[in-house]
């Protein structure tokens, strides 16, 4: 594991033992599989095929003010204006950073976020305790990131399993071949490839393109980081790749969803 992600994740066993004392896993599980909660599952992957059905690409438009490798990406920040521009100009899904320390996310924007739209969220988070993933589901979170890098096989299943019990997606992120073989056990249809290097944060579309030819026909692929510009979105619908994670490139522009639009020719 690298080095921030060493260090995320342990801030995040800090984060998830505090929240424990302060509330039972029991307690939080309950309210997670509450009948009107799961009623108000957004459906994540049935957004992606969606838009792909119609020819278009399915965008996965994130919302987050700062990460460690770029700092802080956008002063002002209004999750809700952001998503509602997002849906407005063609996102199928949102993700919305909820990690504090790192990204200076908060649970708050995703809920504000999600109360803003009608698209299915991702919580985008380091996920490493299934209190985590009953948290996701209280948030009101459609789909949970599970990250192959910070976890072991038996902890991949264990949180896609809750997730799954939960009624949300699963998406489970990869950057190399290795991580991709071990993905590939999961029941996730949809992988993300990561361009970006969590060790050295070296982004390049080639991670995307390399690994392409060993991803089965029945995975949804999205392609997760560093697409900037209109030739990045031909680089990879032209390999075929349909589905996208974009956030810098959005939280630089003025309003986010044009600059979705704009990218992705949606006029
Ligand atoms: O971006 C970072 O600095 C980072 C560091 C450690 C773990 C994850 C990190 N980024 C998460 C992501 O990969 C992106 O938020 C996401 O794929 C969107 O990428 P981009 O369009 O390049 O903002």
């Amino acid at each position: 594991m690298s080095d921030i992600l060493d260090r995320i994740v342990a801030v995040k066993r800090e984060e998830i033992a505090a929240a424990k004392a302060r509330r039972s896993h029991a307690s939080l599980r309950a309210e997670a599989e509450a009948p009107e909660l799961r009623r108000e599952l957004r459906g994540f992957e049935a957004a992606l095929r969606a838009k792909i059905g119609a020819g278009a690409a399915a965008v996965i438009a994130e919302i987050k003010k700062a990460s460690p490798s770029k700092g802080v990406l956008r002063e002002a920040f209004e999750p809700a204006a952001i998503a509602a521009s997002y849906a407005a100009h063609g996102a199928a899904c949102l993700s919305v950073l909820t990690d504090e320390r790192f990204f200076q996310g908060h649970a708050d924007y995703l809920v504000q976020a999600r109360a803003a739209c009608t698209l299915p969220v991702l919580r985008k988070d380091f996920m490493v305790d299934e209190y985590q993933v009953a948290q996701a589901r209280v948030m009101g979170a459609d789909c949970i990131l599970l990250i192959a890098a910070c976890l072991d096989d038996a902890q991949m299943r264990d949180l896609e399993a809750a997730a799954l019990h939960y009624g949300m997606a699963v998406l489970v992120e990869v950057h190399d071949g290795t991580e991709l073989d071990r993905a590939l056990h999961l029941k996730t249809p949809l992988l993300g490839i990561n361009n970006r290097n969590l060790k050295t944060f070296e982004v390049t579309l080639d991670t995307t393109l390399g690994l392409l030819p060993r991803v089965p026909r029945d995975r949804l692929l999205v392609t997760e980081s560093g697409i900037l510009g209109a030739a990045d979105v031909r680089r990879m619908r032209d390999a075929e790749v349909h589905a996208f994670l974009v956030g810098e490139a959005f939280m630089r522009a003025p309003d986010p969803g044009v600059a979705l639009a704009a990218l992705f020719d949606r006029h």
